[in-house]
């Protein structure tokens, strides 16, 4: 069986397949300690253009759900911010917990957030996403944390569309939907250097964190935990915990947008 979360397949056997998990140096996700953050005036700011009609379909991969985006061309982009030159949005997932006291990736001075929001982008330097995938600089990937509060009117078209995915390879159309809507009003970020945070835990990502939440309800957490990580016949299993824990820094230096 392959990697999962579970008991007997989590992140803690992850480098039984992937020795780069305990290995590497630029393991993510990673907690993020503001007062250890080096203010760097030469970051710009960061600039997403999204267009809406890229949107494609919405897809349970068996780990999280993720809607994929058209990007056989430079429609919807990533550019500023740490980066150079321009990154081209692919998909964007999320990570969540069992319950609201934890579920993200990234941790803030320890704290967990109950979901944490990926926005995937690739270099376009590169022919595609898979070569870009093995470059060190070939991926970025915004994360957005989501805290429990008000119901967030933006994720409900995606919520919505979770009935019909609900088990692991079950995919349907997804249109017209601007991920920018999912962003909170400032665009302060942490900037580090990182991989992905599942296998193959390739050290490709340049991570862009933003450091203001949005909102989620508790009836909406309920929603994402109600997918299933196996297939349509197989013993029910709730998706939820498909979140890796912090890795050591190993010396990186955490970067900041803002004062
Ligand atoms: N969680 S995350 O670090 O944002 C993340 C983003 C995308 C992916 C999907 C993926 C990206 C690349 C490969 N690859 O090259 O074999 C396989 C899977 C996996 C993980
Ligand atoms: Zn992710």
């Amino acid at each position: 069986h392959g990697w999962g979360y579970g008991p007997t397949n989590g992140p803690d056997t992850w480098a039984e397949e992937f020795p780069v998990a305990n290995d590497g140096p630029r393991q993510s996700p990673i907690n993020i300690i503001p007062k250890e953050a080096k203010y760097d005036s030469s970051l710009k700011p960061l600039k997403l253009r999204y267009d809406p009609s890229n949107a494609k379909g919405i897809l349970n991969n068996g780990h999280s759900f993720q809607v994929d985006y058209v990007d056989d061309t430079d429609s919807s982009t990533l550019t500023g911010g740490p980066i150079s030159g321009k990154y081209r949005l692919k998909q964007f997932h999320f990570h969540w917990g069992s319950s609201d006291d934890r579920g993200s990736e990234h941790t803030v001075n320890g704290i967990k957030y109950p979901c944490e929001l990926h926005l995937v982008h690739w270099n376009t330097k590169y022919p595609s996403f898979g070569e870009a995938a093995n470059q060190p600089d070939g991926l970025a990937v915004v994360g957005v944390f989501l805290k429990i509060g008000a119901a967030n009117p933006r994720l409900q078209k995606v919520l919505d569309a979770l009935d019909g995915i609900k088990t692991k390879g079950k995919q349907t159309t997804f249109s017209n939907f601007d991920p920018k809507t999912l962003l909170p009003g400032s665009l302060d970020y942490w900037t580090y250097e990182g991989s992905l945070t599942t296998p193959p835990l390739l050290e490709s990502v340049t991570w862009i964190v933003l450091k203001e939440p949005v909102s989620v309800s508790a009836t909406q957490m309920t929603k994402f935990r109600n997918l299933l990580f196996s297939g349509e016949g197989e013993n029910p299993c709730f998706m939820m915990d498909n979140c890796r824990p912090p890795q050591p820094l190993k010396g990186r230096q955490v970067r900041a947008s803002f004062k």
